[in-house]
């Protein structure tokens, strides 16, 4: 039986994944989502040379030790002083109101002596002090955030200020969810013989939210094939962007997901990947929707949704990959075998800076290890195993 390496297997996906598509957002809707088209400043910041302090504006030329210059009229956020400055003059200013013509400088009210009308400065002028020239922050035409960032508050308190009241985001997918098991019960259930609780469709509405429009569960299927046949077509009627089930995805008789995909008119990219956890993963698209089936094992549905569906729906946001991390051990790991092995570690913050505490549990239905992971450690194919303190590649679990 061969299997598909990894970063094949990843390549085909990718090549599947539609090109961005956008739509415009309110600031108030913009946070996480992605930027599809650059962030262009329409005017200068500030719009005019503006005062950073409450003090006085003057010509730096006119200051001197006992030198009294005379107020002329003041300058507040909002309305400007409307004459200019001239030579032996000076204007009460406030944070942020325009800088009269005429004045080059402003000093603060605590270095000033203010008597009546006049005001001498116990500091020299420094030419252009507490002055924030006009477009000093940003200018018009200037790109303040890249297409393909994730917007955080910073950037979207950058586009309020670049006085932009919607922007243009990737549209997110819509995801449909679909978990099939005879043996499987709700959360929640009182557990029968044999009864197993469906966890996996929790967890992935969990990790891919971020990523999505809507997240659908079609809720649990039994292992029958007109079941399975009936309660897929439904999902597919709905024309979902992404359709993702767990189980039955392995070789045995009630492994019918494949099947019944391909009879729903599926094109099947590939079945089994050189990989553990998550082996039996199979890939394919019907239409524009791309087609995850998982395996049912816990560990491996959620492993290999973290290795192949986030990959694919932040290349449908068009949000560049992340660099995987690099980051020292903080104990052994023992020899790999053939498969690529998707390793839970623990993320320790001590003196010695981060590193990973590879997880000796490796069985795919062991939920509470994995709960305990910060990082999947990524061990290549035959690794001999490593040493405390080697730099091992690693996928934060967390990371969008
Ligand atoms: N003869 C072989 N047997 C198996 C192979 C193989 O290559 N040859 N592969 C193994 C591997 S690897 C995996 S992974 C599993 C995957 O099997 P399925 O995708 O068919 O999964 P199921 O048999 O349906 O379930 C496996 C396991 O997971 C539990 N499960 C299923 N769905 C859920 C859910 N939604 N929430 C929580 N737990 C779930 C299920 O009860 C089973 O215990 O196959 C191996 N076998
Ligand atoms: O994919 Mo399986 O997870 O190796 O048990």
């Amino acid at each position: 039986m061969s299997l598909l390496p990894v970063d094949e297997a990843l390549g085909a996906i990718l090549a599947r994944v539609p090109a961005v598509t956008s739509e415009a957002v309110s600031l108030s809707d913009a946070l996480g989502r992605v930027l599809a088209e650059p962030l262009i400043a329409s005017h200068d910041q500030p719009p005019f040379d503006a005062s950073a302090m409450d003090g006085y504006a003057m010509r730096a030329a006119d200051v001197g030790e006992g030198v009294w210059l005379k107020v002329v009229g003041t300058s507040q956020a909002g309305v400007a002083f409307s004459g200019s400055v001239a030579e032996g003059e000076a204007v009460r200013i406030f944070t942020g109101a325009p800088v009269p013509f005429g004045a080059d400088t402003v000093i603060m009210q605590e270095e000033a002596v203010r008597e009546g009308d006049n005001v001498r400065f116990i500091v020299p002028a420094r030419f252009g002090h507490s002055v924030r020239p006009k477009g000093n922050d940003f200018a018009t035409g200037q790109m303040l955030v890249p297409r393909g960032t994730r917007l955080t508050p910073m950037q979207i308190s950058v586009a309020a200020a670049a006085n932009a009241a919607t922007l243009s985001v990737a549209r997110r997918p819509h995801i449909h969810l679909m978990a099939t098991g005879d043996e499987l019960v709700a959360p929640g259930t009182p557990l029968g013989p044999d009864q197993i609780v469906a966890s996996n469709s929790f967890g992935l509405a969990a990790m891919l939210a971020p990523y999505a429009q809507t997240i659908e569960d079609h809720g649990i299927v039994g292992d029958d094939i007109d079941a399975l046949r009936s309660r897929l077509a439904d999902a597919f009627a709905a024309e979902p962007d992404v359709l993702v089930t767990t189980g039955g995805a392995s070789v045995g008789e009630h492994d019918l997901v494949q099947d019944v995909l391909k009879e729903l008119g599926v094109s099947l990219d590939f079945w089994r990947i050189n990989m553990r956890p998550g082996k039996p993963l199979m890939f394919g698209t019907r239409g524009r929707t791309l087609v995850f089936g998982l395996p049912g094992n816990p560990v491996s549905a959620m492993v290999t949704a973290m290795v192949f569906i986030k990959p694919a729906l932040r290349a449908w946001l068009g949000y560049a990959a992340p660099d995987r991390w690099r980051l020292p051990l903080a104990g052994e790991t023992p020899p790999n075998s053939a498969r690529r092995h998707f390793m839970r570690a623990q993320l320790l913050h001590g003196s010695a800076g981060p590193r990973l505490l590879p997880i000796s549990q490796t069985d795919s239905g062991h939920t509470s290890s994995l709960a305990n992971a910060d990082m999947l450690i990524m061990q290549p194919e035959h690794d001999p195993g490593q040493k405390e303190g080697s730099v091992v590649e690693a996928l934060p679990i967390d990371e969008f």
